[in-house]
């Protein structure tokens, strides 16, 4: 199928390259020159495991290609538009300005019978508007949100644990799940919603209705679109614009909730003497729990937890429903407020004369396996420490190149024995195996000046580097 990717980021690259992987023939737009041309010589322009490989492949074999031309889009079946949805500068809201743009600029060249595939991240009701916008051309706006992580952008765009897909008319529809392969791609929608529902799989319980013709096609296309998710039983939820839209937000949500949750416990836990680790292994065991986003520590980063509950809250407060949403506000606190304990952490090992400290910071990414430095609490930190007087190294395997753009008054080394070598003091704030798993206490020692370790991500092994002689503080445990 011929598709168009409209912005080429961290989201929209992945996209493409992945698309091109199973088989369809891609074109990305962006209005980035720079990114365009790495992508058109099969170069991926940011860190993300896996992605050189499939431009490489995609490019080569000539299903996959990249324009800043618009008018490239013509004649794609589908338009993905990824583009970015950043945190307004003087408020909490989403900034739509790019959104708009890319629809606006898309529009002279859809063509009736197109679907227009929302990815980015969105307030709900955006959906509903851009359809508007769109529908005089004749073609379909759905919208498809993403749940990738970075790091795992490749495997979880080919292999998702779930679709969702937004449609217009649906809205009887309330998250019917339907798992079907593409044998039965062509078959009556009415009767498959029977069958999912009837048969109870996972289906939410609620009424469903057959969808609307114009619905019933866009979520067919999107089958074919998907078909190697979908043939393997991927589930994949077809339900109306404003419910997509929400699931997205509500998910980051979530996940968000579930790392401030874990925090609030450490603030707990210094208060206590107890350790968070050991009680988040403990309530984890619960099924009904998990023990997964559960790490407590410097706390939430990245383009997207921070900048998704704020936008939720806005969006939330535009509604009238403020306070259904008011605990995100508590969220953002604890989550902000454990930028500041890593740096106090560093702060008191020195008895609160951190003036000309050496301190080294291991890591600059917002998360390992990514180059990504938005809203990264690791630079936070680092700029904090600095901001106190410290003298600050900053490494990370992929990020300086970024960290050192945004933050030029840092200081940068590549290498991270190099800069260990002389510290004061050092704290962890992005779990790379470089510091996490490979950076042996005894190694360290031989290294630095003085032994005080913080480990901001709670990833060492607490007793092995008290046992080399180093004061070590890790974040809610003693
Ligand atoms: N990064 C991630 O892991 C995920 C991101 N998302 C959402 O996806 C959206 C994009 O996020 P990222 O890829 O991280 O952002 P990004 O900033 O890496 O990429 C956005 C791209 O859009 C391009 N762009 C801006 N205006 C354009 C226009 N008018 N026409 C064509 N291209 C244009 C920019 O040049 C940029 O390359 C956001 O809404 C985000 O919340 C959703 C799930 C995962
Ligand atoms: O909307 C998005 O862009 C994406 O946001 C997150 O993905 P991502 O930002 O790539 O990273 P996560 O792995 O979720 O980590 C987010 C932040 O939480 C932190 N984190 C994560 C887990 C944990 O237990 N503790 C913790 O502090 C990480 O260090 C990182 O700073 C979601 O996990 C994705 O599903 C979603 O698609």
């Amino acid at each position: 199928m011929k598709l168009s990717v409209i912005g080429c980021g961290y989201l929209g690259a992945v996209h493409a390259a992945a698309m091109a992987s199973i088989g369809h023939d891609v074109v990305g737009i962006d209005v980035d020159e720079r990114k365009i041309a790495a992508l058109s010589a099969g170069e991926a322009p940011f860190f993300e495991p896996g992605l050189p490989e499939l431009l490489t492949q995609g490019v080569a074999a000539g299903n996959l290609r990249f324009t800043i031309n618009m008018s490239a889009a013509q004649g794609a079946q589908v338009h993905f538009v990824g583009v970015g949805t950043p945190q307004q500068k003087d408020s909490h809201a989403a900034d739509l300005t790019y959104v708009n743009a890319a629809i606006d600029a898309l529009i002279p060249y859809l063509n009736p019978g197109d679907i227009v595939a929302g990815k980015s991240t969105v307030p709900v009701g955006t959906a509903a508007v851009l359809a508007e916008r769109v529908a005089p051309t004749g073609a379909t706006l759905v919208w498809n949100p993403e749940f990738l992580r970075e790091g795992w952008a490749v495997e979880d765009t080919i292999d998702p644990d779930r679709l969702v897909v937004g449609v217009p008319g649906a809205r009887t529809v309330s998250a019917t799940q339907i798992v079907g392969g593409l044998s039965d791609m062509h078959e009556d929608v009415s009767s498959r919603f029977a069958r999912s529902t009837t048969a109870g799989s996972d289906s939410t319980g609620s009424t469903s209705a057959a969808l609307p013709a114009e619905g019933e096609r866009a979520a067919d296309i999107l089958r074919e679109v998907y078909h190697p998710a979908v043939a393997k039983g991927t589930p994949f939820i077809v339900t109306d614009l404003a419910t997509a839209e929400l699931v997205k937000v509500a998910a980051n949500a979530f996940l968000a909730t579930k790392i401030s949750f874990i925090n609030a416990m450490a603030e707990i836990a210094e208060a206590t003497g107890a350790d968070v680790t050991q009680l988040a292994d403990a309530i984890g065991h619960d099924a009904r729990i998990g023990r997964r986003f559960l790490g407590a520590g410097i706390g939430f980063g990245g383009g997207c937890l921070p900048k998704d509950i704020r936008a939720f809250a806005a969006r939330a407060e535009e509604l009238g429903r403020g306070e259904s949403v008011s605990f995100l506000r508590e969220v953002d606190a604890i989550n902000l407020r454990r930028r500041e304990r890593a740096v106090q952490l560093v702060v008191d090992a020195f008895d609160g004369q951190v003036v000309g400290k050496k301190v080294t910071v291991l890591g600059a990414a917002f998360k390992p396996h990514s180059d990504d430095i938005r809203d990264s609490p690791a630079l936070d930190a680092a700029v904090r420490l600095r901001g106190l007087g410290a003298d600050v190294t900053v490494t990370d395997p992929q990020a300086i190149e970024n960290a050192r753009r945004q933050h030029p008054q840092l200081a940068y080394v590549d290498d991270r024995d190099d800069a260990l070598r002389g510290a004061d003091a050092v704290i962890v704030v992005t779990e790379w195996d470089e510091y996490r798993r490979d950076l042996s206490p005894a190694h360290a020692s031989s290294l630095v000046h003085g032994k005080i370790i913080v480990d901001g991500r709670n990833c060492l092994d607490a007793a092995a580097w008290r046992a080399e002689g180093w004061a070590y503080y890790g974040m809610g445990r003693p």
